[in-house]
């Protein structure tokens, strides 16, 4: 994940659940997930921060309106961050300001656990395992996820891939929105993380191509040495890819070969999600709830001729996978 998705996290989120239950966006709430300021930003996000949601839950029992969450999954440099920075590209999100947003991509990279300095040390070196599930802190994961679901605004570290740390007192905050893309090449992992997708996305992109791009951006991105990258890859990377991440892609609705290079999917994926967007809009009326298609037209344009083909949210999601099989079909038939 590159830095530019880390200033994307801070879009807001959401809207999931079939079609037909979606009400009125309720309130915002103003609490945090992590009212922590603590040093390593962990135990206390987890105590404090997740007491604090409880606490400012109108009821005990879940909104009826939820974020639409969508996992999006995939090796390193599989294209995972491009796919979603176009998705909110082309749903004219990422000219908004982040409180207005209602599309939000959060990637797990900001979610790497406090190493120990020994730990730290192994790094530097290419010789700590970051691609192992152990590696995240998958609590403070689900915490926040949660919590996004709830409506409430979280707040998530900022990861610095230079130091392997999360940066002191630097958060970035989360507003609830009606679609959250969480990304990450160990989201379908968790079993609980995993059941709260309702979309889940494979990003497919061979093994070699994702090596090259990978020392490119750690060289240039990251502040690694050429020697410590290849060899973190071999010792690490690529046999964890094959043990935790790619046994996951069965568990994907939809693959995408080619990663960010896919029109044809991305934009299907768009679609899907801009004729879950537009009944919301209209439900809630709000100025705030501005969305543009690539072509600077209304969101609504699109909504307006949904409607007239009288399409349910069954049909809808049918349409996306029988469009997507055949996309998928037209690369070689690989994936369908
Ligand atoms: N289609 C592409 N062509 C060339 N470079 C790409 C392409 N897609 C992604 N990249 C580059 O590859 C690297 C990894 O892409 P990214 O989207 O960050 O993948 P991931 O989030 O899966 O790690 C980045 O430096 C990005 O700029
Ligand atoms: N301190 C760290 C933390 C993670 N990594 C590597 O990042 C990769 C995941 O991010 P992508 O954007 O590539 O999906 C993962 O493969 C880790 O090896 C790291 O090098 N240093």
């Amino acid at each position: 994940m590159t830095n530019l998705l880390h200033s994307e996290a801070e879009m807001p989120v959401a809207l999931n659940q079939p079609l037909s239950v979606l009400t009125r966006r309720p309130p915002r709430s103003e609490a945090y997930t992590n009212g922590s300021s603590s040093s390593n930003g962990v135990g206390d996000y987890r105590s404090n921060g997740h007491s604090r949601i409880l606490e400012n839950r109108e009821s005990p029992s879940r909104n009826p309106w939820q974020p639409f969450l969508i996992g999006v999954a995939g090796g390193t440099a599989s294209g995972k961050t491009s796919v979603c920075h176009k998705i909110m590209c082309k749903l004219g999100q990422d000219c908004l300001p982040h409180p207005e947003r209602r599309v939000v991509t959060i990637s797990s990279d900001s979610f790497y656990r406090v190493l120990t300095e020994d730990e730290r040390q192994r790094a530097r070196l290419g010789e700590f395992n970051f691609d192992h599930p152990d590696a995240l802190d998958f609590q403070l994961i689900l915490d926040t996820m949660n919590a996004l679901l709830d409506s409430q605004v979280a707040r998530i570290p900022v990861y610095d891939f230079v130091t392997h740390t999360r940066l002191p007192n630097e958060y970035i905050h989360v507003y609830p929105a009606d679609v959250i893309l969480f990304e990450g090449i160990l989201v379908f992992y968790f079993p609980e993380l995993r059941n709260l997708f309702k979309l889940k996305l494979f990003v497919d992109m061979d093994a070699d191509t994702r090596l090259a791009r990978r020392v490119i951006r750690d060289l240039k991105e990251r502040g690694r040495e050429l020697n410590s990258t290849i060899h973190q890859y071999t010792l690490f990377v690529k046999p964890a890819f094959e043990e935790f991440c790619q046994p996951t892609k069965k568990y994907a609705d939809v693959i995408i070969p080619r990663g960010a290079e896919n029109d044809v999917a991305i934009n299907l994926i768009v679609q899907h999600i801009k004729e879950h967007l537009l009944p919301m809009a209209s439900e809630n009326g709000s100025p705030r709830r501005s969305m543009q298609d690539d072509s600077n037209q209304p969101l609504t344009n699109g909504v307006h001729k949904m409607g007239e083909n009288g399409l349910n949210g069954h049909d809808e999601a049918e349409r996306l996978t029988n469009g997507l099989a055949r996309a998928e079909r037209s690369t070689n038939g690989r994936y369908a």
